[in-house]
């Protein structure tokens, strides 16, 4: 399983959350990987970590102020980025220009989605995985692969249906290790998971935790 933490904008300290996801993964045969802020990329990567971005716009070099071209977050130590996040949502043309401008710059690409029927539409896009979440499940708690499993299962499907080679991940409320291990039941090759790990008391356990039973 593929276990990707966005660190969104809470307020943690990425270099240690890089360093508990970094630790955890050497323990686990799961894959883990920490989606910063744009800003603490560098710090983040120079751990050792796999480091993502949680966002790269559809623009290449030149006048684009305020933008995030996907060659500098790369050279920043990215190695991949989320694109479409339900709190970064693009337009369709917008998301297929991010999946191309992260496909030049070598940056693997998850592209987020709210619903099965929006993980079709990405599916067909290029992308390495997709991600289904239901943003009324977002930090709730509530962990989508058990509040409604249909949404996971459905967007397995979706995205079969369009191209047998992307990989679906899940995300929402996920905090437990069950959580992970009823996602990869339903189909899920990996979740999505930020207040679980970022807003922990003790991210380290709340990592090996998520992982004991994988
Ligand atoms: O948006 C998410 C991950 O990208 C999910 O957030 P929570 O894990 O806090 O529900």
């Amino acid at each position: 399983m593929f276990v990707l933490v966005n660190l969104k904008t809470y307020p943690c300290d990425p270099v240690a959350v890089a360093e508990a996801v970094r630790d955890v993964n050497e323990t686990t045969d799961a894959r883990l990987a920490v989606a910063p802020q744009a800003a603490h990329l560098e710090r983040v990567a120079e751990t050792g970590v796999e480091t993502w971005a949680q966002h790269v716009d559809p623009i290449d070099y030149g006048s684009n102020t305020g933008h995030a071209l996907a060659e500098s977050v790369a050279e920043a130590g990215a190695v991949g980025t989320l694109i479409n996040h339900s709190e970064q949502r693009l337009k369709l043309a917008d998301i297929d220009g991010s999946v191309q401008a992260a496909q030049r710059a070598d940056l693997e690409t998850v592209v987020c989605a709210n619903n099965p029927a929006q993980i079709g539409a990405a599916a067909a896009l290029g992308s390495d995985a997709v991600a289904v979440e239901p943003p009324e499940l977002i930090g709730t708690g509530t962990p989508v692969s058990q509040a409604d499993p249909d949404v996971v299962e459905d967007a397995v499907d979706a995205a079969a249906g369009v191209d047998s080679e992307v990989s679906v991940l899940c995300g929402a409320g996920i905090s437990t290790g069950d959580d992970v291990v009823a996602a990869g039941e339903l189909g899920a090759e990996g979740v999505l998971l930020a207040s679980g790990v970022a807003k922990a008391d003790d991210p380290t356990a709340a990592l090996e935790a998520l992982v004991d039973p994988l």
